[in-house]
């Protein structure tokens, strides 16, 4: 079976989150795909959505996590890509939901907003609940419509 990679992108406002997910997801052994950015330099985060978007895009990842201060930016961004569904998570409950019944492909979080604990338990139940289909799945196509 192939492993599914994961990519990650941040500015500068999601970046020490970003390096403490990536850490712990390759401790566990997950394929990352770190789009950046990758010093704390002042960046535009539209810029990164974009690279998200184009990684989901061609096939270089299957999933994402996406990070800026609030996380309200990048994921405004992120959804003006027609393919991608990013949802801005908060808590684990929102975590377990976007997948469940919106088959979000991104995770968004605010590195800023978010205590790292909390961003470790949304990124495994993110990582780890299957979207349920039925009544869902005719919802989730018309996102694409
Ligand atoms: O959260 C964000 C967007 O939603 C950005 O990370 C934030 O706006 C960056 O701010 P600054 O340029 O002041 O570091």
């Amino acid at each position: 079976m192939t492993q599914e990679i994961i990519a990650l992108a941040s500015d500068h406002g999601g970046i020490e989150m970003k390096t403490m997910l990536r850490q712990i997801l390759q401790d566990k052994g997950c394929a990352i795909l770190d789009l950046g950015t990758h010093d704390s330099s002042s960046v535009d985060y539209p810029d990164y959505a974009k690279a998200m978007a184009d990684a989901l895009k061609d096939g270089r990842a299957s999933r994402g996590i996406l990070m800026c201060g609030t996380g309200i930016g990048i994921s405004i961004a992120a959804n003006r890509h027609r393919h991608v569904r990013a949802a801005l998570v908060h808590d684990a409950y929102g975590a377990r939901m976007c997948r469940q019944h919106n088959d979000a492909n991104v995770l968004v979080l605010g590195g800023r907003t978010m205590g790292p604990e909390v961003a470790r338990e949304c990124v495994e139940i993110f990582l780890a609940t299957e979207f349920e289909g039925g009544r869902h799945a005719r919802r989730v196509a018309k996102l694409g419509d």
